[in-house]
């Protein structure tokens, strides 16, 4: 580990220096595409200013023959795409044990570096895979004449990358956040599933059995479907707090079942995540729709905000109690829905049509 003193030191001579603090730029969708599928690919320049990040996704889910396609086509959507102010390009690079990984960061970085704002590296088990692409990154920004440093997200896939959660989070100031990756984490875990992400009809709990019944009233002993990812998405989210960096749910496979994806999507962000995947683009609405505050969330916080004055001590507020801590989650809300209706107008306009400025306007 690297002595606090040279945490924010470049590793490299002549790369750009590390950044002190994760820009909060809004990420509620980050929404994959195949750059080697060339109908997906020609549906990118239209998406730009309605997702908040584009990843060109080099990982699975790309053919084995497609890989080298898959980087050449990022390459050139990224050099021919103005992404403007409000959509980010990321990128998911092959896993460090394979054939592509290095090529994917040698080529990347140094034909557009300049555009790419954060790589995913999937498959991290450890704080020892942030290090090497922390320097790679380092050296290759150098080589490239970059002046901004490029951020690492990690995917929390593997048994061994939950255990060592706190140390990939911690592990390098380039790490922007992580995501769950359900899919693969399920495999190496051994979990009997075979889906991508989402609930289990088999993972519940039953109602205890009432005495001296017969079997049909057995039979409709209520059921409750528990959450396959709760423990690992609430280690990720402290894991992520712990170090100032952002927390995200990752896919869902089930594209037509859309009410399941918004339950799965908000679960998340209750719990803390600032965003998820998409797959396909009929999750785009949905995860913009789930990780932005909604209009009366909004307007309570307001009022508790104005309700709590200095901010100390308790008031009562529609028969609950109120007190610094209610106002701290009211302030977590107010900051998040500011910075989203920054670059959002649409939301913008709803949360201002719920402020209290705005309250009997037209009455
Ligand atoms: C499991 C663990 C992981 O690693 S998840 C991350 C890796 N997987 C991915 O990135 C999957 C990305 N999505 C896809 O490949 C496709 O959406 C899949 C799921 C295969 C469905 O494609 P398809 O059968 O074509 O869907 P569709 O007919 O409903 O498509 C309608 C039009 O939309 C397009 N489309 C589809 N997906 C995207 C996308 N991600 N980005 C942009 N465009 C997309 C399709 O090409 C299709 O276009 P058109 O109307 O025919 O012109
Ligand atoms: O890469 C994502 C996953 O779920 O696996
Ligand atoms: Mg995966």
């Amino acid at each position: 580990m690297r002595s606090p003193k040279d945490f924010f030191a470049p590793l490299a001579v002549g790369a750009p220096a590390p950044l002190t603090q994760v820009p909060s730029r809004p990420s509620r969708v980050i929404h994959f595409f195949d750059p080697s599928n060339e109908k997906m690919a020609a549906k990118v320049p239209a998406m730009v200013g309605t997702v908040d990040v584009l990843l060109g996704n080099l990982e699975d889910a790309v053919k084995a023959d497609r890989k080298e396609a898959a980087r050449a086509g990022l390459v050139a959507i990224a050099k021919a795409t103005d992404f403007g102010e409000s959509t980010q390009l990321w990128t998911r690079i092959n896993s460090l044990d394979s054939p592509w990984a290095l090529d994917d960061l040698t080529t990347l970085v140094t034909e557009i570096g300049d555009t790419l704002d954060v790589v995913m590296v999937p498959k991290v088990q450890g704080p020892e895979d942030i290090h090497y692409v922390d320097r790679l990154l380092a050296q290759l920004e150098a080589k490239a004449g970059l002046t901004r440093p490029i951020l690492v997200h990690a995917i929390l896939e593997t048994a061994r990358g939950v255990a060592n959660v706190e140390e990939i989070a911690g592990a390098s100031p380039r790490m922007q956040g992580m995501s769950l990756g359900p899919a693969d984490l399920a495999a190496d875990r051994r979990m009997k599933t075979t889906r991508v992400g989402g609930g289990h009809p088999g993972y519940l709990v039953r109602q205890d059995p009432p005495t001296g019944v017969d079997d049909a009233v057995h039979a409709s002993r209520a059921t409750y479907q528990q959450d396959l990812w709760h423990y690992t998405i609430a280690r990720m989210v402290d894991a992520c707090a712990m170090h100032g960096i952002f927390p995200y749910y990752g896919p869902f496979g089930d594209i037509a079942d859309v009410v399941a994806c918004e339950d799965q999507f908000r679960n998340a962000f209750l719990l803390g995540c600032v965003g998820t995947w998409s797959l396909h683009p009929v999750q785009v609405e949905i995860a913009k729709r789930v990780f932005s505050p909604s209009p009366e969330d909004v307007a309570h916080a307001r009022r508790v905000v104005e309700a709590m004055g200095d901010g100390t001590g308790a008031v009562m507020l529609d028969g609950k109690m109120e007190d610094d801590a209610s106002l701290k989650q009211c302030q977590v809300m107010l900051e998040l829905a500011e910075r989203l209706a920054a670059t959002d107008p649409v939301l913008a306009q709803a949360y201002a049509a719920q402020s209290p400025s705005s309250e009997g306007e037209g009455s």
